[in-house]
């Protein structure tokens, strides 16, 4: 069981679009670079500049970026000295629930994180397969959303918590949850929790399971391939209405139709 932080923020998240940019604090946000009408493997010197630049590859018939996102293991760092190993692991992740908060009109569904947890010498990568990058808006035919709630590390500091015996510890490098984000992913989209970024385990919300295919470093000694901190039910993502997951009358469609 998680470690029981002592401190019980208060806090409601409203879930931002998952970008490259708002996510680079906290790690890597990959999506293709490329307009989904784009059929035909173009000169890279006729497209909009990037970084990694294009290259074409496969007898021209397909645009190479590389590298999108690093694989660091820092293993190195670490107390044990054991070395680790690139481990490729499925998740394959259901459909959480969900609480109604609010009555009436402004009934809205929301998602309690309980959890938070760390890799502090690996990144992590999750890559969604069989998720269309189409997300339809609608009901009963719309595609499975992950959520991703991160949370800075207070460096250099310590929380108290509570462990299974009742014991108290110290949590090192703690979670900042009076700054936690969430961001909505969909299909198309993968993402990297950087070195020892707090997040919560996977949240998938929509109709149907979503299988993740997962990279990241390993050494078998439990403390430092993963780190826990449980709270209590003060951190809420407020996805909005019923069934729209933060898709709010005005402006907030763009959660699920903005374009790459
Ligand atoms: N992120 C997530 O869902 N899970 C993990 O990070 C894990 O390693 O268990």
């Amino acid at each position: 069981m998680a470690p029981i932080l002592t401190s019980n923020p208060t806090l409601t998240l409203v879930p931002e679009p998952l970008t490259p940019t708002n996510f680079a604090p906290y790690g890597t946000a990959i999506q293709s670079p490329l307009p989904r009408d784009l059929s035909i493997a173009v000169q890279p010197s006729s497209l909009p500049p990037h970084n990694p630049a294009p290259v074409l590859a496969n007898q021209n018939s397909a645009l190479k970026y590389s590298p999108i996102s690093p694989m660091l293991d820092t293993y190195k760092n670490g107390p044990s000295g054991q070395p680790s190993a690139t481990r490729m692991t499925m998740f394959c992740c259901f459909p959480r629930k969900l609480r109604t908060i609010g009555s009436g009109t402004s009934e809205k569904e929301a998602f309690d994180v309980r959890i938070l947890e760390r890799h502090p010498y690996t990144n992590q990568t999750f890559i969604p397969t069989d998720l269309s990058s189409h997300s339809k808006v609608g009901n009963g035919d719309e595609e499975p959303i992950f959520l991703v709630v991160v949370a800075p590390t207070l460096e250099g500091e310590t929380a108290t918590a509570k462990n299974e015996a009742g014991e108290t510890i110290t949590i090192r490098d703690p979670p900042d949850l009076r700054n936690v984000k969430a961001f909505i992913a969909r299909g198309g989209q993968s993402v990297t929790y950087g070195v020892g970024t707090w997040h919560a385990p996977m949240v998938v919300l929509g109709p149907r399971r979503v299988d993740f295919v997962v990279v990241q470093h390993i050494n078998g000694v439990d403390d430092e391939d993963c780190q826990e901190a449980a709270f209590g039910e003060g951190v809420v993502v407020d996805l909005g209405r019923r069934g729209q997951y933060g898709r709010k009358e005005q402006g907030s469609a763009k959660l699920w139709t903005a374009k790459l």
